[in-house]
């Protein structure tokens, strides 16, 4: 999946996984993490989801990142928000109050670049990337946070053989593979997707899930044990 796919999608307006609402699992969920206001919350692959927004209705510093320059823009402008634009490395960063979107490619992330993040939304990335992206994607994860990053994971999971991605299939068994030596990992909830998405059943889907994940740095987890 490179660059070029994800602006056609944009560009085509093709951008099925966007939610006119902010995301359920999130409102549901996000409270047991028990994270204090102003912390700042990175959510990586952004797109121009609502999410941001709940996410610093609730007091906190949000910092995405998405690669887009027409969903960072629609973002602001579908809020009547006018962002300051700045460059900062490799991104474009646009800005306002407790909101920041770097507009560029993720895999260019340097530790830098995000501030000091204190836990991560990951709603609909993982599934976004083929498996050999995901496993750099989640090497990127530890380059950026080498201690861990107390995480809500939202990802899909299905049949791959029914259906090609993205979004990509992630079952429970690769997100063990990818954060279990660091995280301590919490299935929150299972959902079936597949009644609400008939768009997949015309591609042949037979059953969706929608899992949610807390990851927890294992150090952490050990602390509070
Ligand atoms: C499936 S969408 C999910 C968007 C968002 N998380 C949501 O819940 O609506 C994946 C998004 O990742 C963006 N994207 C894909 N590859 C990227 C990369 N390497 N760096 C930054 N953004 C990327 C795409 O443009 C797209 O907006």
């Amino acid at each position: 999946m490179d660059p070029e796919f994800w602006l056609e999608r944009w560009s085509r307006r093709e951008i099925g996984w966007h939610l006119d609402d902010i995301n359920s699992h999130l409102q549901e969920h996000w409270p047991t993490l028990g994270l204090p206001k102003a912390s700042l919350v990175f959510v990586p692959l952004c797109g121009k989801t609502l999410d941001l927004l709940w996410l610093v209705s609730q007091g906190y510093q949000v910092v995405g990142v998405e690669i887009s320059q027409l969903a960072v823009e629609e973002l602001f402008a579908e809020h009547r928000l006018t962002p300051s634009i700045t460059r900062a490395g490799r991104f474009q960063r646009y800005q306002v109050d407790e909101l920041s979107v770097l507009c560029g490619d993720f895999f260019d992330l340097e530790p830098g670049d995000l501030g000091q993040v204190d836990a991560v939304f990951d709603r609909a990335s993982l599934i976004a990337l083929p498996p050999a992206m995901r496993a750099r994607y989640a090497a990127r994860m530890q380059s950026l946070f080498p201690q861990g990053m107390e995480t809500l994971l939202i990802t899909l999971s299905y049949d791959q053989a029914e259906m090609s991605g993205p979004p990509f299939s992630v079952h429970r068994s690769e997100v063990e593979t990818l954060y279990r030596e660091r995280y301590r990992i919490d299935p929150l909830a299972s959902f079936d997707a597949l009644p609400e998405s008939a768009h997949f059943q015309r591609r042949g889907l037979t059953a969706l899930r929608e899992e949610v994940y807390r990851l927890k740095p294992l150090r952490e987890a050990a602390l509070t044990e």
